[in-house]
């Protein structure tokens, strides 16, 4: 929800943030991404657009925008894509939907993107961005996590942990790295990041009329 400008209120207007979650897959980026979702108000899913095909359970338009390799090149032609990445031989991209205006108003935006969405992010708005990636505790809990999350044949799942070490290797591009070994304390730290990065100053736009009027 925007927020109150007055001075008197208790949330002071500030610019909204571009709130980046990244992992190998199968470290818990969707789970902590719901957890956050489901905990904060102010926070709201950039949903991607994806020409993989669903999972069981995944739902066209809240998961993803599932889209054919045709819809695909049409939103590229068209410059519809903030950024957007081959990855695991599928294509995903974050559509510009109405992210500026929306920043703007003060709402943010989680992104469930990988290093290379994040690095396009970063060079189009650095000010808006904070990046966060999430480590699994290890390989074995890993490839247990994946095996076990049974979204995936088990052809998907060995092509992924192949891609593991690539994925990791962004590790140091990011603004903070938190190691998910228990899911709870893994989600406080990331709720922890964002509402830090909520109260820096630059983000603050309020606190000018409202250093003024304290000034006197
Ligand atoms: N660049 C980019 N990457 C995305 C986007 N949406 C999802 N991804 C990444 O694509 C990879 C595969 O995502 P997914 O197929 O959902 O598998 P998961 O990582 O096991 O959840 C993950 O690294 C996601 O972060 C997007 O819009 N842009
Ligand atoms: N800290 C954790 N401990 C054990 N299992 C976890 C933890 N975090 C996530 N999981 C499980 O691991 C699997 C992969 O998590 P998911 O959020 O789908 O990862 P990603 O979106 O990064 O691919 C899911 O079955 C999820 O329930």
């Amino acid at each position: 929800m925007p927020h109150n400008s007055s001075p008197e209120s208790d949330t002071l207007h500030r610019r909204g943030l571009m709130f980046i979650l990244s992992s190998p897959s199968g470290a818990g980026k969707t789970t902590l991404s719901r957890m956050l979702l489901a905990s904060d108000e102010e926070i709201s899913l950039s949903v991607s657009a994806t020409t993989r095909p669903p999972r069981e359970g995944e739902i066209d338009g809240k998961d993803y925008h599932f889209v054919s390799d045709e819809e695909f090149d049409r939103l590229v032609e068209e410059d519809g894509f903030y950024e957007w990445a081959h990855v695991f031989g599928r294509r995903y991209g974050t559509p510009k939907g109405h992210i500026r205006e929306g920043l703007k108003r003060g709402q943010d935006y989680l992104f469930d993107i990988d290093w290379q969405g994040t690095q396009q992010l970063y060079q189009k708005d650095q000010q808006d961005t904070v990046s966060v990636f999430i480590l699994p505790p290890s390989l074995d809990e890993l490839h247990r996590r994946l095996t076990a999350r049974a979204l995936d044949s088990e052809e998907v799942v060995n092509s992924r942990m192949e891609r593991a070490r690539a994925e990791i290797s962004h590790w140091a591009e990011y603004d903070y790295v938190v190691i998910n070994d228990d899911v709870d304390e893994c989600f406080t730290k990331v709720r922890e990041i964002l509402h830090a990065e909520r109260m820096k100053r630059t983000r603050q736009t309020g606190l000018i009329p409202f250093v003024r009027e304290l000034m006197g």
